[in-house]
């Protein structure tokens, strides 16, 4: 199978684990990227089991509502049962690098408020340490240098995202040439310098259920 043979199985095993656990009440959160992609194609098949989903980019919701499925307002939804989306990276214990499509922030407040965060990944995402793969920062657009003067201090290369603007008007920093050793301890750093919005470091509150894909089958990891 190839890459993207890899990420419609998991996204097609992600959807069949939401499906057995619909209920009235279900809101199912959306993630973003092409593996997030190959699972909202498989809840179209599903959509009228489906309550409502929060959707978290506005490319997201286009294609949800595109399919007839119902997308709300996250400050409308009584809770997230279940949030599905891929990863730039995970580690074995669950901690994520995401963001590469530029959607972390509302990613992060999905994952923050869902009962249970399942994350669906190729396994060439599966690494010792993160940061091979650049770690995204969302900031506030006047805050880039200074922003990009306290990822250097913290031993990280920052380069600006040029041309891409967030869903919420802002800018990316990515951090490359940064070994990942303490990816909570990270999370938290960043987190502190005043202007960045939210960094790609899903270490705080990492996915709950990882289901990887690879050449010998699927593979589901939980925390
Ligand atoms: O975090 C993300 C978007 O902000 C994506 O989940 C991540 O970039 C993985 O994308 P893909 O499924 O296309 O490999």
């Amino acid at each position: 199978m190839d890459q993207n043979e890899l990420k419609k199985a998991v996204a097609k095993a992600a959807a069949d684990y939401v499906k057995s656990r619909l209920d009235e009440r279900t809101v199912v959160g959306v993630g973003t990227g092409s593996t997030a992609n190959f699972f909202i194609e498989y809840l179209g098949e599903f959509k009228h089991d489906i309550q409502a989903t929060v959707a978290s980019s506005e490319e997201t919701a286009r294609r949800l509502k595109a399919l007839g499925i119902a997308v709300i307002d996250l400050n409308s939804a009584p809770e997230i049962s279940v949030y599905v989306d891929g990863a730039d990276e995970t580690n074995e214990h669950l901690h994520l690098i995401k963001g590469g499509g530029g959607a972390l922030t509302r990613e992060k407040i999905i994952a923050a408020v869902a009962k249970e965060f399942v994350c669906i990944a190729d396994d060439s995402k599966l690494v010792d340490v993160l940061g091979h793969f650049p770690l995204p920062v969302e900031v506030i657009p006047m805050a880039r240098s200074h922003v990009g003067r306290e990822i250097v201090k913290l031993g990280g290369d920052p380069v600006y995202r040029e041309g891409f603007v967030t869903d919420n008007g802002n800018i990316i920093i990515d951090i490359h040439n940064m070994s990942i050793v303490d990816p909570r301890k990270l999370e938290q750093q960043l987190n502190q310098i005043t202007g960045v919005v939210t960094n790609g470091l899903f270490a705080m509150r990492p996915a709950d259920k990882l289901i990887l894909g690879g050449k010998d089958g699927l593979k589901t990891m939980s925390r």
